[in-house]
């Protein structure tokens, strides 16, 4: 079997563009990937990366410019759409809703809509909306829309889901009740897609991610891989009668007061060194800490790499 058949979700170096002629744009450039089934993959990038751009194509939204994009295994997101649309959900995009409906009507009526529905109490209840119910959609905070968007994502148990930027404007509470949410979908065996800006948000919930800048896919992989590329960091005070010339590590050292800061490839076999050459040498390192890079160090190194380069 290829790698698209045992997919839900394959995108082969799909381009799209905007605009034509000299005003033409590509927000999206030759990305791939593949999301296997019951697999969450964040899509992650620096504002006008082109997540959203990638999202309305594999909606079938949008037709690309150039590539393939595949669901399910073969079917084609424009093409096969009546195929699709009953095993996919979506957020929707603005204008979804109709202003003066309440958030209870609202969600019945796309209840009617869709088959296999759960009831409308449970929906909005799941989404921390039950205290909103009888409230008009136009009365609703950004971050109360965004719930409300998500329970009608959320409304059937889709095979494959589409959450575009699903907790933007959340507050803390409302940020842990999605990625609950959205981790009992996947328990179900959704396959889940889903983009955002918060770091921690694809650090809690996926299985893989890309991280998109201006079009492309600038690193891909477990958050353990994306980070593997970046220096991780020890740090520690050095008694007076020392300096980081003394240290037996392979990384870069600076100093700065008493506290030296080294970034090193290798962690483990640097750390141990130092900490036998401490041991030998009768050293006590000061609040020794070493740490991995962290996700937002790799995403911020990527992104001002990448723009150093174009
Ligand atoms: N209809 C359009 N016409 C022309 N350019 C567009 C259009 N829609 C989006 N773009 C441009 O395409 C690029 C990618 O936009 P997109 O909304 O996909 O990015 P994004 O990664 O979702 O950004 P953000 O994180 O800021 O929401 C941006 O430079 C944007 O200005």
């Amino acid at each position: 079997m290829t790698q698209e058949e045992s997919s839900h979700i394959h995108a082969d170096d799909v381009w799209r563009r905007y605009g034509r002629g000299k005003n033409a744009f590509d927000a999206v450039r030759g990305v791939s990937f593949t999301v296997r089934p019951g697999q969450l993959f964040a899509l992650l990038g620096t504002n006008g990366a082109g997540k959203t751009s990638t999202v309305e194509l594999l909606e079938g939204l949008a037709v690309p410019h150039r590539g393939r994009i595949r669901l399910f295994g073969g079917l084609d997101p424009v093409a096969d759409r009546d195929r699709i649309r009953p095993r996919t959900g979506a957020m929707l995009q603005e204008g979804g809703f109709i202003s003066h409906l309440t958030v209870a009507e609202s969600v019945e009526m796309w209840v009617r809509l869709t088959s296999r529905s759960r009831p409308v109490a449970e929906a909005i209840e799941l989404v921390g909306l039950s205290h909103r119910a009888d409230v008009m959609v136009q009365n609703l905070s950004g971050g109360e829309r965004r719930r409300l968007d998500l329970a009608v994502a959320t409304l059937s148990h889709p095979d494959v889901l589409f959450l575009d930027e699903p907790t933007a404007g959340m507050d803390a509470e409302g940020r842990h009740a999605t990625w609950r949410l959205i981790r009992s979908m996947q328990e179900r065996g959704t396959t889940i897609l889903l983009t955002t800006h918060y770091l921690e948000e694809a650090e809690a919930l996926a299985d893989q991610l890309a991280i998109m800048h201006r079009g492309r896919i600038a690193a891909s992989g477990t958050v353990s891989e994306i980070v593997a590329d970046h220096s991780s960091t020890l740090s520690f005070g050095l008694p007076d009668k020392w300096t980081v010339h003394d240290l037996p590590v392979s990384g870069t050292a600076e100093e700065r007061g008493r506290r030296v800061t080294i970034r090193t490839g290798q962690l483990q076999q640097d750390a141990t060194r130092l900490l036998a050459w401490a041991e030998g040498h009768d050293v006590t390192l000061d609040r020794f800490t070493a740490r991995p890079a962290s996700l937002e160090e790799a995403f911020i190194s990527i992104a001002s790499q990448e723009g150093e380069a174009e």
